[in-house]
């Protein structure tokens, strides 16, 4: 027996001291949380509650409310395995959303690999949402000097800036701050973690579905609207952010099935590492009233899946990606050769297929 529904699992990352235990702390006692599974790899000087303190011999902890909170013993793998035996040998009676803190130093993309790219955990679970805390008092600093917690940042659905309550929000600094978050993710929005309005809802949830609803909502999840072409003045942009490009592809025509599936698999099996995100929504010329959603996170997709329709009348396949180290133009390039729109001087899908590298420009 497995779970009717898979259990959503959010990632809450951030860098070292950034807030993420202490936000963990607030947001579990909300009721929208009950149930609720935490697995953290490594405790911290603050524990969840001073229940931490004392480590229970399976490395399981019962909070209240039903909480659950677990450290990472072995694999995380095991650990999730671990929860879904829990709950199916009734040793829990209800697990409604795991959370997964990173240590602050993780690179959070081992950790949604853990999950997305497992066989059977995918049919337990599915990823809700990368979270990143940002502190806004350190954070500026932080990303200045570690390209890990640039990454963090890139990689994110929704990030959640920490420690406001000690800078004044109307100042300068701050707006140039969010500014830049903003062109490191456009997409993911900015949420105080001491917004206590709705901060849960604000956070978990980040997937195409709407809870609320239960309708597809794309203008929601994919936020395409907010990735505008980035204009870079070498003085503006600090040169560790230039490594992240944020950017859309646009395709007004169907596309043939086979070509999608081509553009992924060549641009995640030389580029995975450097595709820190790609999600969108794809006209397919085989039923092209039915769009097709794509996700994926470096060089691990969800399975595509088919919307029974488009939320509104525009048709235009969107695809937004964010890259380090790899260039717009690259990508652009080998989208519009599978897309059907060969450009001058670039080779056509069937050379392409050939090499991938062919492309002028690409520097490996
Ligand atoms: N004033 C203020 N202090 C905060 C806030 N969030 C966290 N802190 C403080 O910042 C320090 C680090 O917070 P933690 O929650 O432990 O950070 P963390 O990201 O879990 O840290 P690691 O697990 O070490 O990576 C602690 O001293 C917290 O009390 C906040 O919103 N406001």
């Amino acid at each position: 027996m497995r779970p009717l529904q898979p259990i959503p699992v959010s990632v809450l990352t951030g860098f070292l001291g950034s807030g993420k235990t202490t936000l963990l702390n607030r947001i579990l006692k909300d009721p929208n949380l009950r149930d609720t599974a935490v697995i953290i790899n490594e405790f911290g000087d603050v524990g969840i509650d001073h229940l931490l303190v004392e480590q229970s011999s399976d490395g399981v902890i019962e909070l209240s409310d039903g909480c659950l909170c677990c450290t990472v013993r072995g694999e995380l793998v095991d650990t999730l395995a671990d929860l879904v035996d829990r709950l199916q040998t009734g040793r829990i009676k209800t697990l409604a959303r795991v959370v997964i803190e990173t240590t602050g130093l993780a690179d959070p993309a081992p950790v949604l690999h853990a999950v997305m790219a497992h066989p059977v955990l995918m049919q337990n679970y599915r990823l809700d949402g990368v979270i990143t805390a940002v502190d806004a008092v350190n954070g500026e600093h932080t990303l200045d000097q570690h390209e890990e917690a640039i990454k963090q940042v890139a990689v994110a659905d929704r990030i959640v800036l920490t420690k406001t309550d000690l800078i004044d929000p109307a100042s300068k600094e701050f707006a140039l701050f969010t500014a830049r978050l903003m062109r490191l993710n456009p997409g993911a929005p900015q949420i105080s973690s001491h917004d206590e309005d709705e901060i849960v809802a604000k956070l978990f949830d980040c997937g195409l579905y709407d809870p609320a609803t239960k309708t597809a909502d794309v203008a929601r999840w994919l936020r395409d609207e907010a990735y505008h072409p980035r204009h870079d003045h070498a003085h503006d942009v600090n040169r560790h952010d230039a490594r992240i490009k944020a950017f859309t592809l646009k395709h007004d025509k169907p596309i043939d099935p086979g070509a999608l599936e081509m553009f992924i698999d060549l641009l995640r099996s030389s580029q995975g590492e450097q595709l820190l995100r790609m999600k969108g929504i794809v006209a397919l010329a085989d039923d092209p009233e039915r769009p097709v959603v794509i996700h994926g996170v470096q060089s691990i997709f969800h399975p595509p899946a088919r919307l029974p329709g488009w939320p509104d009348a525009d048709r235009t396949t969107r695809l937004v990606v964010i890259t380090r180290d790899l260039d717009e133009s690259y990508v652009n390039r080998l989208f519009a050769a599978f897309s059907g729109r060969p450009q001058v001087d670039t080779p056509d899908r069937q050379a392409l297929e050939d090499n991938p590298l062919s492309i002028p420009g690409h520097k490996l």
